[in-house]
């Protein structure tokens, strides 16, 4: 389906769960840093908008989103953590390198999410430029950051 000149952020945030109680890691790849911090404010201001204390969100950074994986178990296996976003922007290169990158990290966020048993979410931008970043990083298409905090709400109704 096309996305030209659609918000591909839109949600509900209708009947989302209490989270008042529950803490957030958001753990932020350095690589692209425009477009990550960008998204990590919209992450971070859609928690709080939806009920999340600042002093229950941690964030860490990490160099690059390959490393996203490592950086969220670190997170996922504290006790007092009840979801993970991880937040990245991996844009397409000469090579196949953005492919691996991509496809581990998914496969890695996933693996981490399923072994500590939380919320692990995919907050990876993966365009092909730095235009599409920019446009799911708050521009014409939003930000893929304030997606990814609805998501880790919401998936806490689930645990
Ligand atoms: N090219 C991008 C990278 N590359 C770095 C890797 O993520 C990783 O840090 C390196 O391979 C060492 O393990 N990372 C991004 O997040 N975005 C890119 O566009
Ligand atoms: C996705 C990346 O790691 C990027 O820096 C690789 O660029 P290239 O494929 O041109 O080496």
């Amino acid at each position: 389906m096309s996305s030209a000149n659609k918000n591909l952020s839109e949600f509900s945030t209708s009947n989302l769960p209490d989270v008042s109680q529950k803490k957030f890691a958001i753990v932020v790849a350095e690589w692209n840093a425009e477009v990550t911090e960008a998204l990590f404010d919209g992450a971070y201001k859609t928690l709080i908008e939806n009920g999340v204390k600042p002093e229950n969100i941690v964030r860490a950074n990490v160099p690059g989103s390959y490393e996203l994986s490592f950086g969220s178990q670190v997170y996922a296996q504290k006790a007092d953590i009840d979801a993970i976003i991880a937040i990245g922007c991996v844009i397409q290169g000469e090579t196949k390198h953005n492919d691996y990158i991509n496809h581990a990290v998914a496969q890695g966020l996933t693996n981490v999410s399923l072994k500590y048993n939380k919320p692990v979410i995919f907050g990876v931008l993966t365009p092909n430029n730095q235009q599409q970043a920019l446009d799911r990083a708050g521009g014409i298409h939003g930000n893929k950051g304030d997606e990814a905090a609805i998501t880790a709400i919401k998936m806490l109704a689930l645990v």
